[in-house]
């Protein structure tokens, strides 16, 4: 079995979580697609949802399979999101915007009821940091943004490259939202809680890629078959 097939895995054991007339978040990547496409098959025979994606390319996907939309400020409150990690920590602290979401995918996450990871076991790490930390950034002052965040980081144990993301054309990458990212090799993150904290005070960071807290279930599958973690401080509501 490949990679992706263990992708394919978490994804439909992902489906479990869906109910009819629900509101969905959809997430963004390879293995949120998968999600999406097995969720397109649901619709098909007959699934009632509604969904609001996290990208343009996750509502392309979505559109043509036949999900039903909506906007964010159409269903403000999601019943449930599934989407991918770039990394998931045993208390499901995850990185999160390798494939440039991070922004829309956290403000979908908080908005949803319940928050539904699905990877696999290669994105599983015990510390975060082995995957480089994307943080959003705003295109004005973009040097003096990073120096910031390189002191910022420092302050909080944290050092390492910054590099400013390329797109394919070689010009910076444009996130969703017309911003740039910088992708942060920090090394090993011992206080994830910390650097995203001294993150968020550096004025030119829209949102850093560490998801904290949001997470309440993640499905990994991998060679030694699918792992179902939940968060012990989850909160979500499982009357609404
Ligand atoms: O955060 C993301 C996009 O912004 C993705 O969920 C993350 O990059 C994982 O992607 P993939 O499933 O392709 O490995």
């Amino acid at each position: 079995m490949s990679s992706d097939d263990w992708k394919r895995q978490a994804a439909e054991q992902a489906l479990s979580f869906v109910e009819d007339g629900m509101k969905l978040g959809l997430g963004t990547g390879s293995t949120a697609a998968k999600f999406v496409d097995l969720l397109g098959a649901k619709v098909k025979s007959g699934l009632k949802v509604v969904c609001v994606p996290t990208s343009e390319a996750t509502r392309a996907q979505a559109a043509a399979l036949g999900i039903p939309l909506g906007t964010l400020d159409q269903h403000p409150a999601l019943d449930l999101t599934v989407d991918g990690a770039d990394e998931i920590d045993e208390e499901l602290r995850l990185i999160k915007g390798g494939g440039g979401a991070l922004l829309r995918e956290k403000i979908v996450a908080v908005a949803s009821n319940r928050v539904v990871i699905i990877a696999d076991s290669s994105k599983r790490v015990d510390v975060l940091g082995r995957f480089p930390l994307p943080l959003e950034v705003v295109p004005f002052g973009l040097a003096a943004t990073q120096r910031l965040i390189f002191q910022m980081a420092a302050d909080s144990g944290c050092d390492g490259e910054i590099k400013l993301r390329a797109g394919a054309d070689g010009t910076p990458y444009l996130t969703d939202n017309g911003n740039h990212i910088f992708d942060c090799s920090f090394g090993t993150i011992d206080d994830p809680e910390a650097l995203d904290d001294a993150l968020k005070l550096v004025p030119g960071v829209v949102e850093s890629g560490l998801f904290l807290g949001i997470a309440d279930v993640g499905i990994i599958a991998g060679p030694m078959g699918v792992e179902v973690l939940s968060a012990v401080d989850s909160d979500f509501d499982e009357e609404s």
